[in-house]
C-alpha cells in the first residue's frame, strides 16, 4: 500500500469551481474560468459569490436581485443573538461562528434536504448571515450595543459598519470587498475538503459548514493570519525582522504566513493582490505593519527561500482596517463561505462517498488478555 502523507498531490475529485495551474513558474487561479486578477480589479464580492454558486457571471438584474436577497437575509433570528450573548466572551470568535452555524441548523425545517434549490437557499442564507454573526459576537463580547445591518450598504461596507458602528471610508470598503473576493474559493484546500467529506455522506449543509469552520481555524490553514499579526507585533520594527526570522528558523520553527502546499516556489496570485492592497492601505493609514511585513518577506526569502501565502499580507490589511487579531480567521470565513457552499452543492450533485484507505502500522493479531491477568 502506497501512502501519500497529507494526500500531497493526490487528485481527489473533479471540480468546475476554481482552477489552480502552475505554468512556467507562474500560478494561475481562476474562479469558474475567470482570472483572479481580473476579478480583483473589476468585481464585487456579491458578484463573485453569485459566480461561484451559479457558475456564470450575473446579468445586471440578476446581480441586483441576488444583492437584495442577501440584504434581506442579513439579520439573525433572536434565538441566535441570544445564543451569542450566552457564549463566554473569552471564546474565540471562530468557535462562536461555528456554534451559531450549528444553531441556525436547528431552526431550518428543510435541514435534511440536499436538492439544488434548497441548497442554494441555505447557501444564500449563510453567505448573508456570516458577517452579522461575526460582528454581533464581537460587539457582544466587548459589551457594546449591536449595530443592525444597513440596507443602504453593500456586503463589505455593511460588515465594517456593523463591526465598528460607523460607516467606513470608500478605501476601507474597497479593501474589505477585495479581501473577500480573494478569499472566496481555493480549490481543495483543507477546510473545503472537510466540507466535501461531510457532504459526501449527504450530511446537512450546516454540518458541512461546521466541519469547514472547524478546520479553517487551525494555524496551518486560515488560523495563520492571526499568528502573522502576533509576529508583526513581536518584531515591532523592520530592522529586527532578519534576526527574528533567522533565530526562528534555527530553532526549527515555522514562520507563519509562508509556504503553501500547492504554490511551492511559485507566488500565490492572491498574495500579489494582497501585497498591493496592504501597501495602498499603509500609505493612507499606518505604514508600520506593511514595512515590517516586507522586511520579514525579504528575510524568509533569503534564509529559507519561502514565499508568503494568502495569510501573510492579509494581516497588515486587517490591522489597518481596525480588525482585532482574533477576528482575522473569521474574516477569511466570511469570504470563504461562498466557496464552501458552492463545493458542498457540487459534491451533493455528483456524489461519491469520500472514504480513503489507511495503511495499518500497529501491532497485529494479538491475543486478548483478560483484565484479571493484566
Ligand atoms: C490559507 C492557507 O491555508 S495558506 C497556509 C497557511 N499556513 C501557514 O502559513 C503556516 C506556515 N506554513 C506551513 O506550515 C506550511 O508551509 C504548510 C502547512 C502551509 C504547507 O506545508 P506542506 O506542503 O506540508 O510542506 P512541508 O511542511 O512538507 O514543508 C516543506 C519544507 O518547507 C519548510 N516549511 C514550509 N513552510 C514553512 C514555514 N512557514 N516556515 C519554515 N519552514 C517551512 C518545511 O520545514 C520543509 O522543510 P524541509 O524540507 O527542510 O524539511
Ligand atoms: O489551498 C490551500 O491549501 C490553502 C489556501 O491557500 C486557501 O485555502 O486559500
Amino acid at each position: 500500500m502506497d501512502v501519500k502523507d497529507g494526500l500531497k498531490d493526490v487528485v481527489a475529485t473533479e471540480t468546475s469551481i476554481s482552477r489552480i495551474e502552475l505554468v512556467d513558474g507562474k500560478a494561475i487561479l481562476e474562479y469558474r474560468g475567470y482570472d483572479i486578477h481580473e476579478l480583483a480589479q473589476n468585481s464585487t464580492y456579491e458578484e463573485v459569490a453569485y459566480l461561484l454558486l451559479f457558475g456564470e457571471l450575473p446579468s445586471k438584474s440578476e446581480l441586483e436581485l441576488f444583492t437584495e436577497e442577501l440584504k434581506e437575509r442579513r439579520e439573525l433570528p433572536p434565538q441566535v443573538v441570544g445564543l451569542l450573548t450566552h457564549l463566554s466572551p473569552f471564546s474565540h470568535p471562530m468557535v462562536a461562528l461555528r456554534t451559531a452555524v450549528s444553531y441556525l441548523g436547528t431552526m431550518d425545517r428543510n435541514i435534511a434536504y440536499t436538492s439544488h434549490e434548497i441548497s442554494i437557499e441555505k447557501a444564500k442564507n449563510l453567505i448573508a448571515k456570516f458577517p452579522t454573526i461575526v460582528a454581533y459576537f464581537h460587539r457582544i463580547r466587548m459589551g457594546e450595543k449591536l449595530v443592525h445591518p444597513n440596507d443602504d450598504l453593500g456586503h463589505a461596507a455593511n460588515f465594517l459598519y456593523m463591526l465598528h458602528g460607523e460607516e467606513p471610508t470608500e478605501t476601507m470598503v474597497r479593501a474589505m470587498d477585495l479581501d473577500f473576493i480573494l478569499h472566496a474559493d481555493h480549490e481543495l484546500n483543507a477546510s473545503t475538503f472537510a466540507a466535501r467529506v461531510a457532504a459526501s455522506t449527504l450530511a446537512d449543509m450546516y454540518a458541512c459548514v461546521v466541519a469547514a469552520t472547524g478546520t479553517l481555524i487551525g494555524p496551518l490553514h486560515g488560523g495563520a493570519s492571526q499568528r502573522v499579526m502576533e509576529m508583526l507585533r513581536e518584531v515591532a520594527l523592520p530592522w529586527r525582522a532578519e534576526k527574528y526570522v533567522q533565530e526562528k528558523l534555527e530553532r526549527g520553527e515555522r514562520i507563519m504566513g509562508f509556504g503553501h502546499r500547492v504554490y511551492r516556489n511559485v507566488m500565490d496570485p492572491r498574495t500579489i493582490e494582497l501585497k498591493k492592497l496592504a501597501k495602498k492601505l499603509s500609505e493612507e493609514k499606518d505604514s508600520k505593519w506593511y514595512e515590517i511585513s516586507e522586511a520579514i518577506e525579504e528575510a524568509v526569502r533569503k534564509h529559507k527561500n519561502l514565499l508568503p501565502n494568502v495569510d501573510f499580507y492579509s494581516a497588515s490589511v486587517y490591522a489597518n482596517l481596525g480588525i482585532p487579531d482574533d477576528l482575522f480567521v473569521n474574516i477569511f470565513a466570511i469570504g470563504r463561505i461562498s466557496g464552501w457552499t458552492a463545493h458542498i452543492i457540487e459534491q451533493y450533485e455528483n456524489n461519491s462517498l469520500i472514504r480513503p484507505r489507511a495503511k495499518y502500522v500497529g501491532p497485529k493479531s494479538r491475543k486478548y488478555v483478560p483484565l484479571s491477568e493484566r
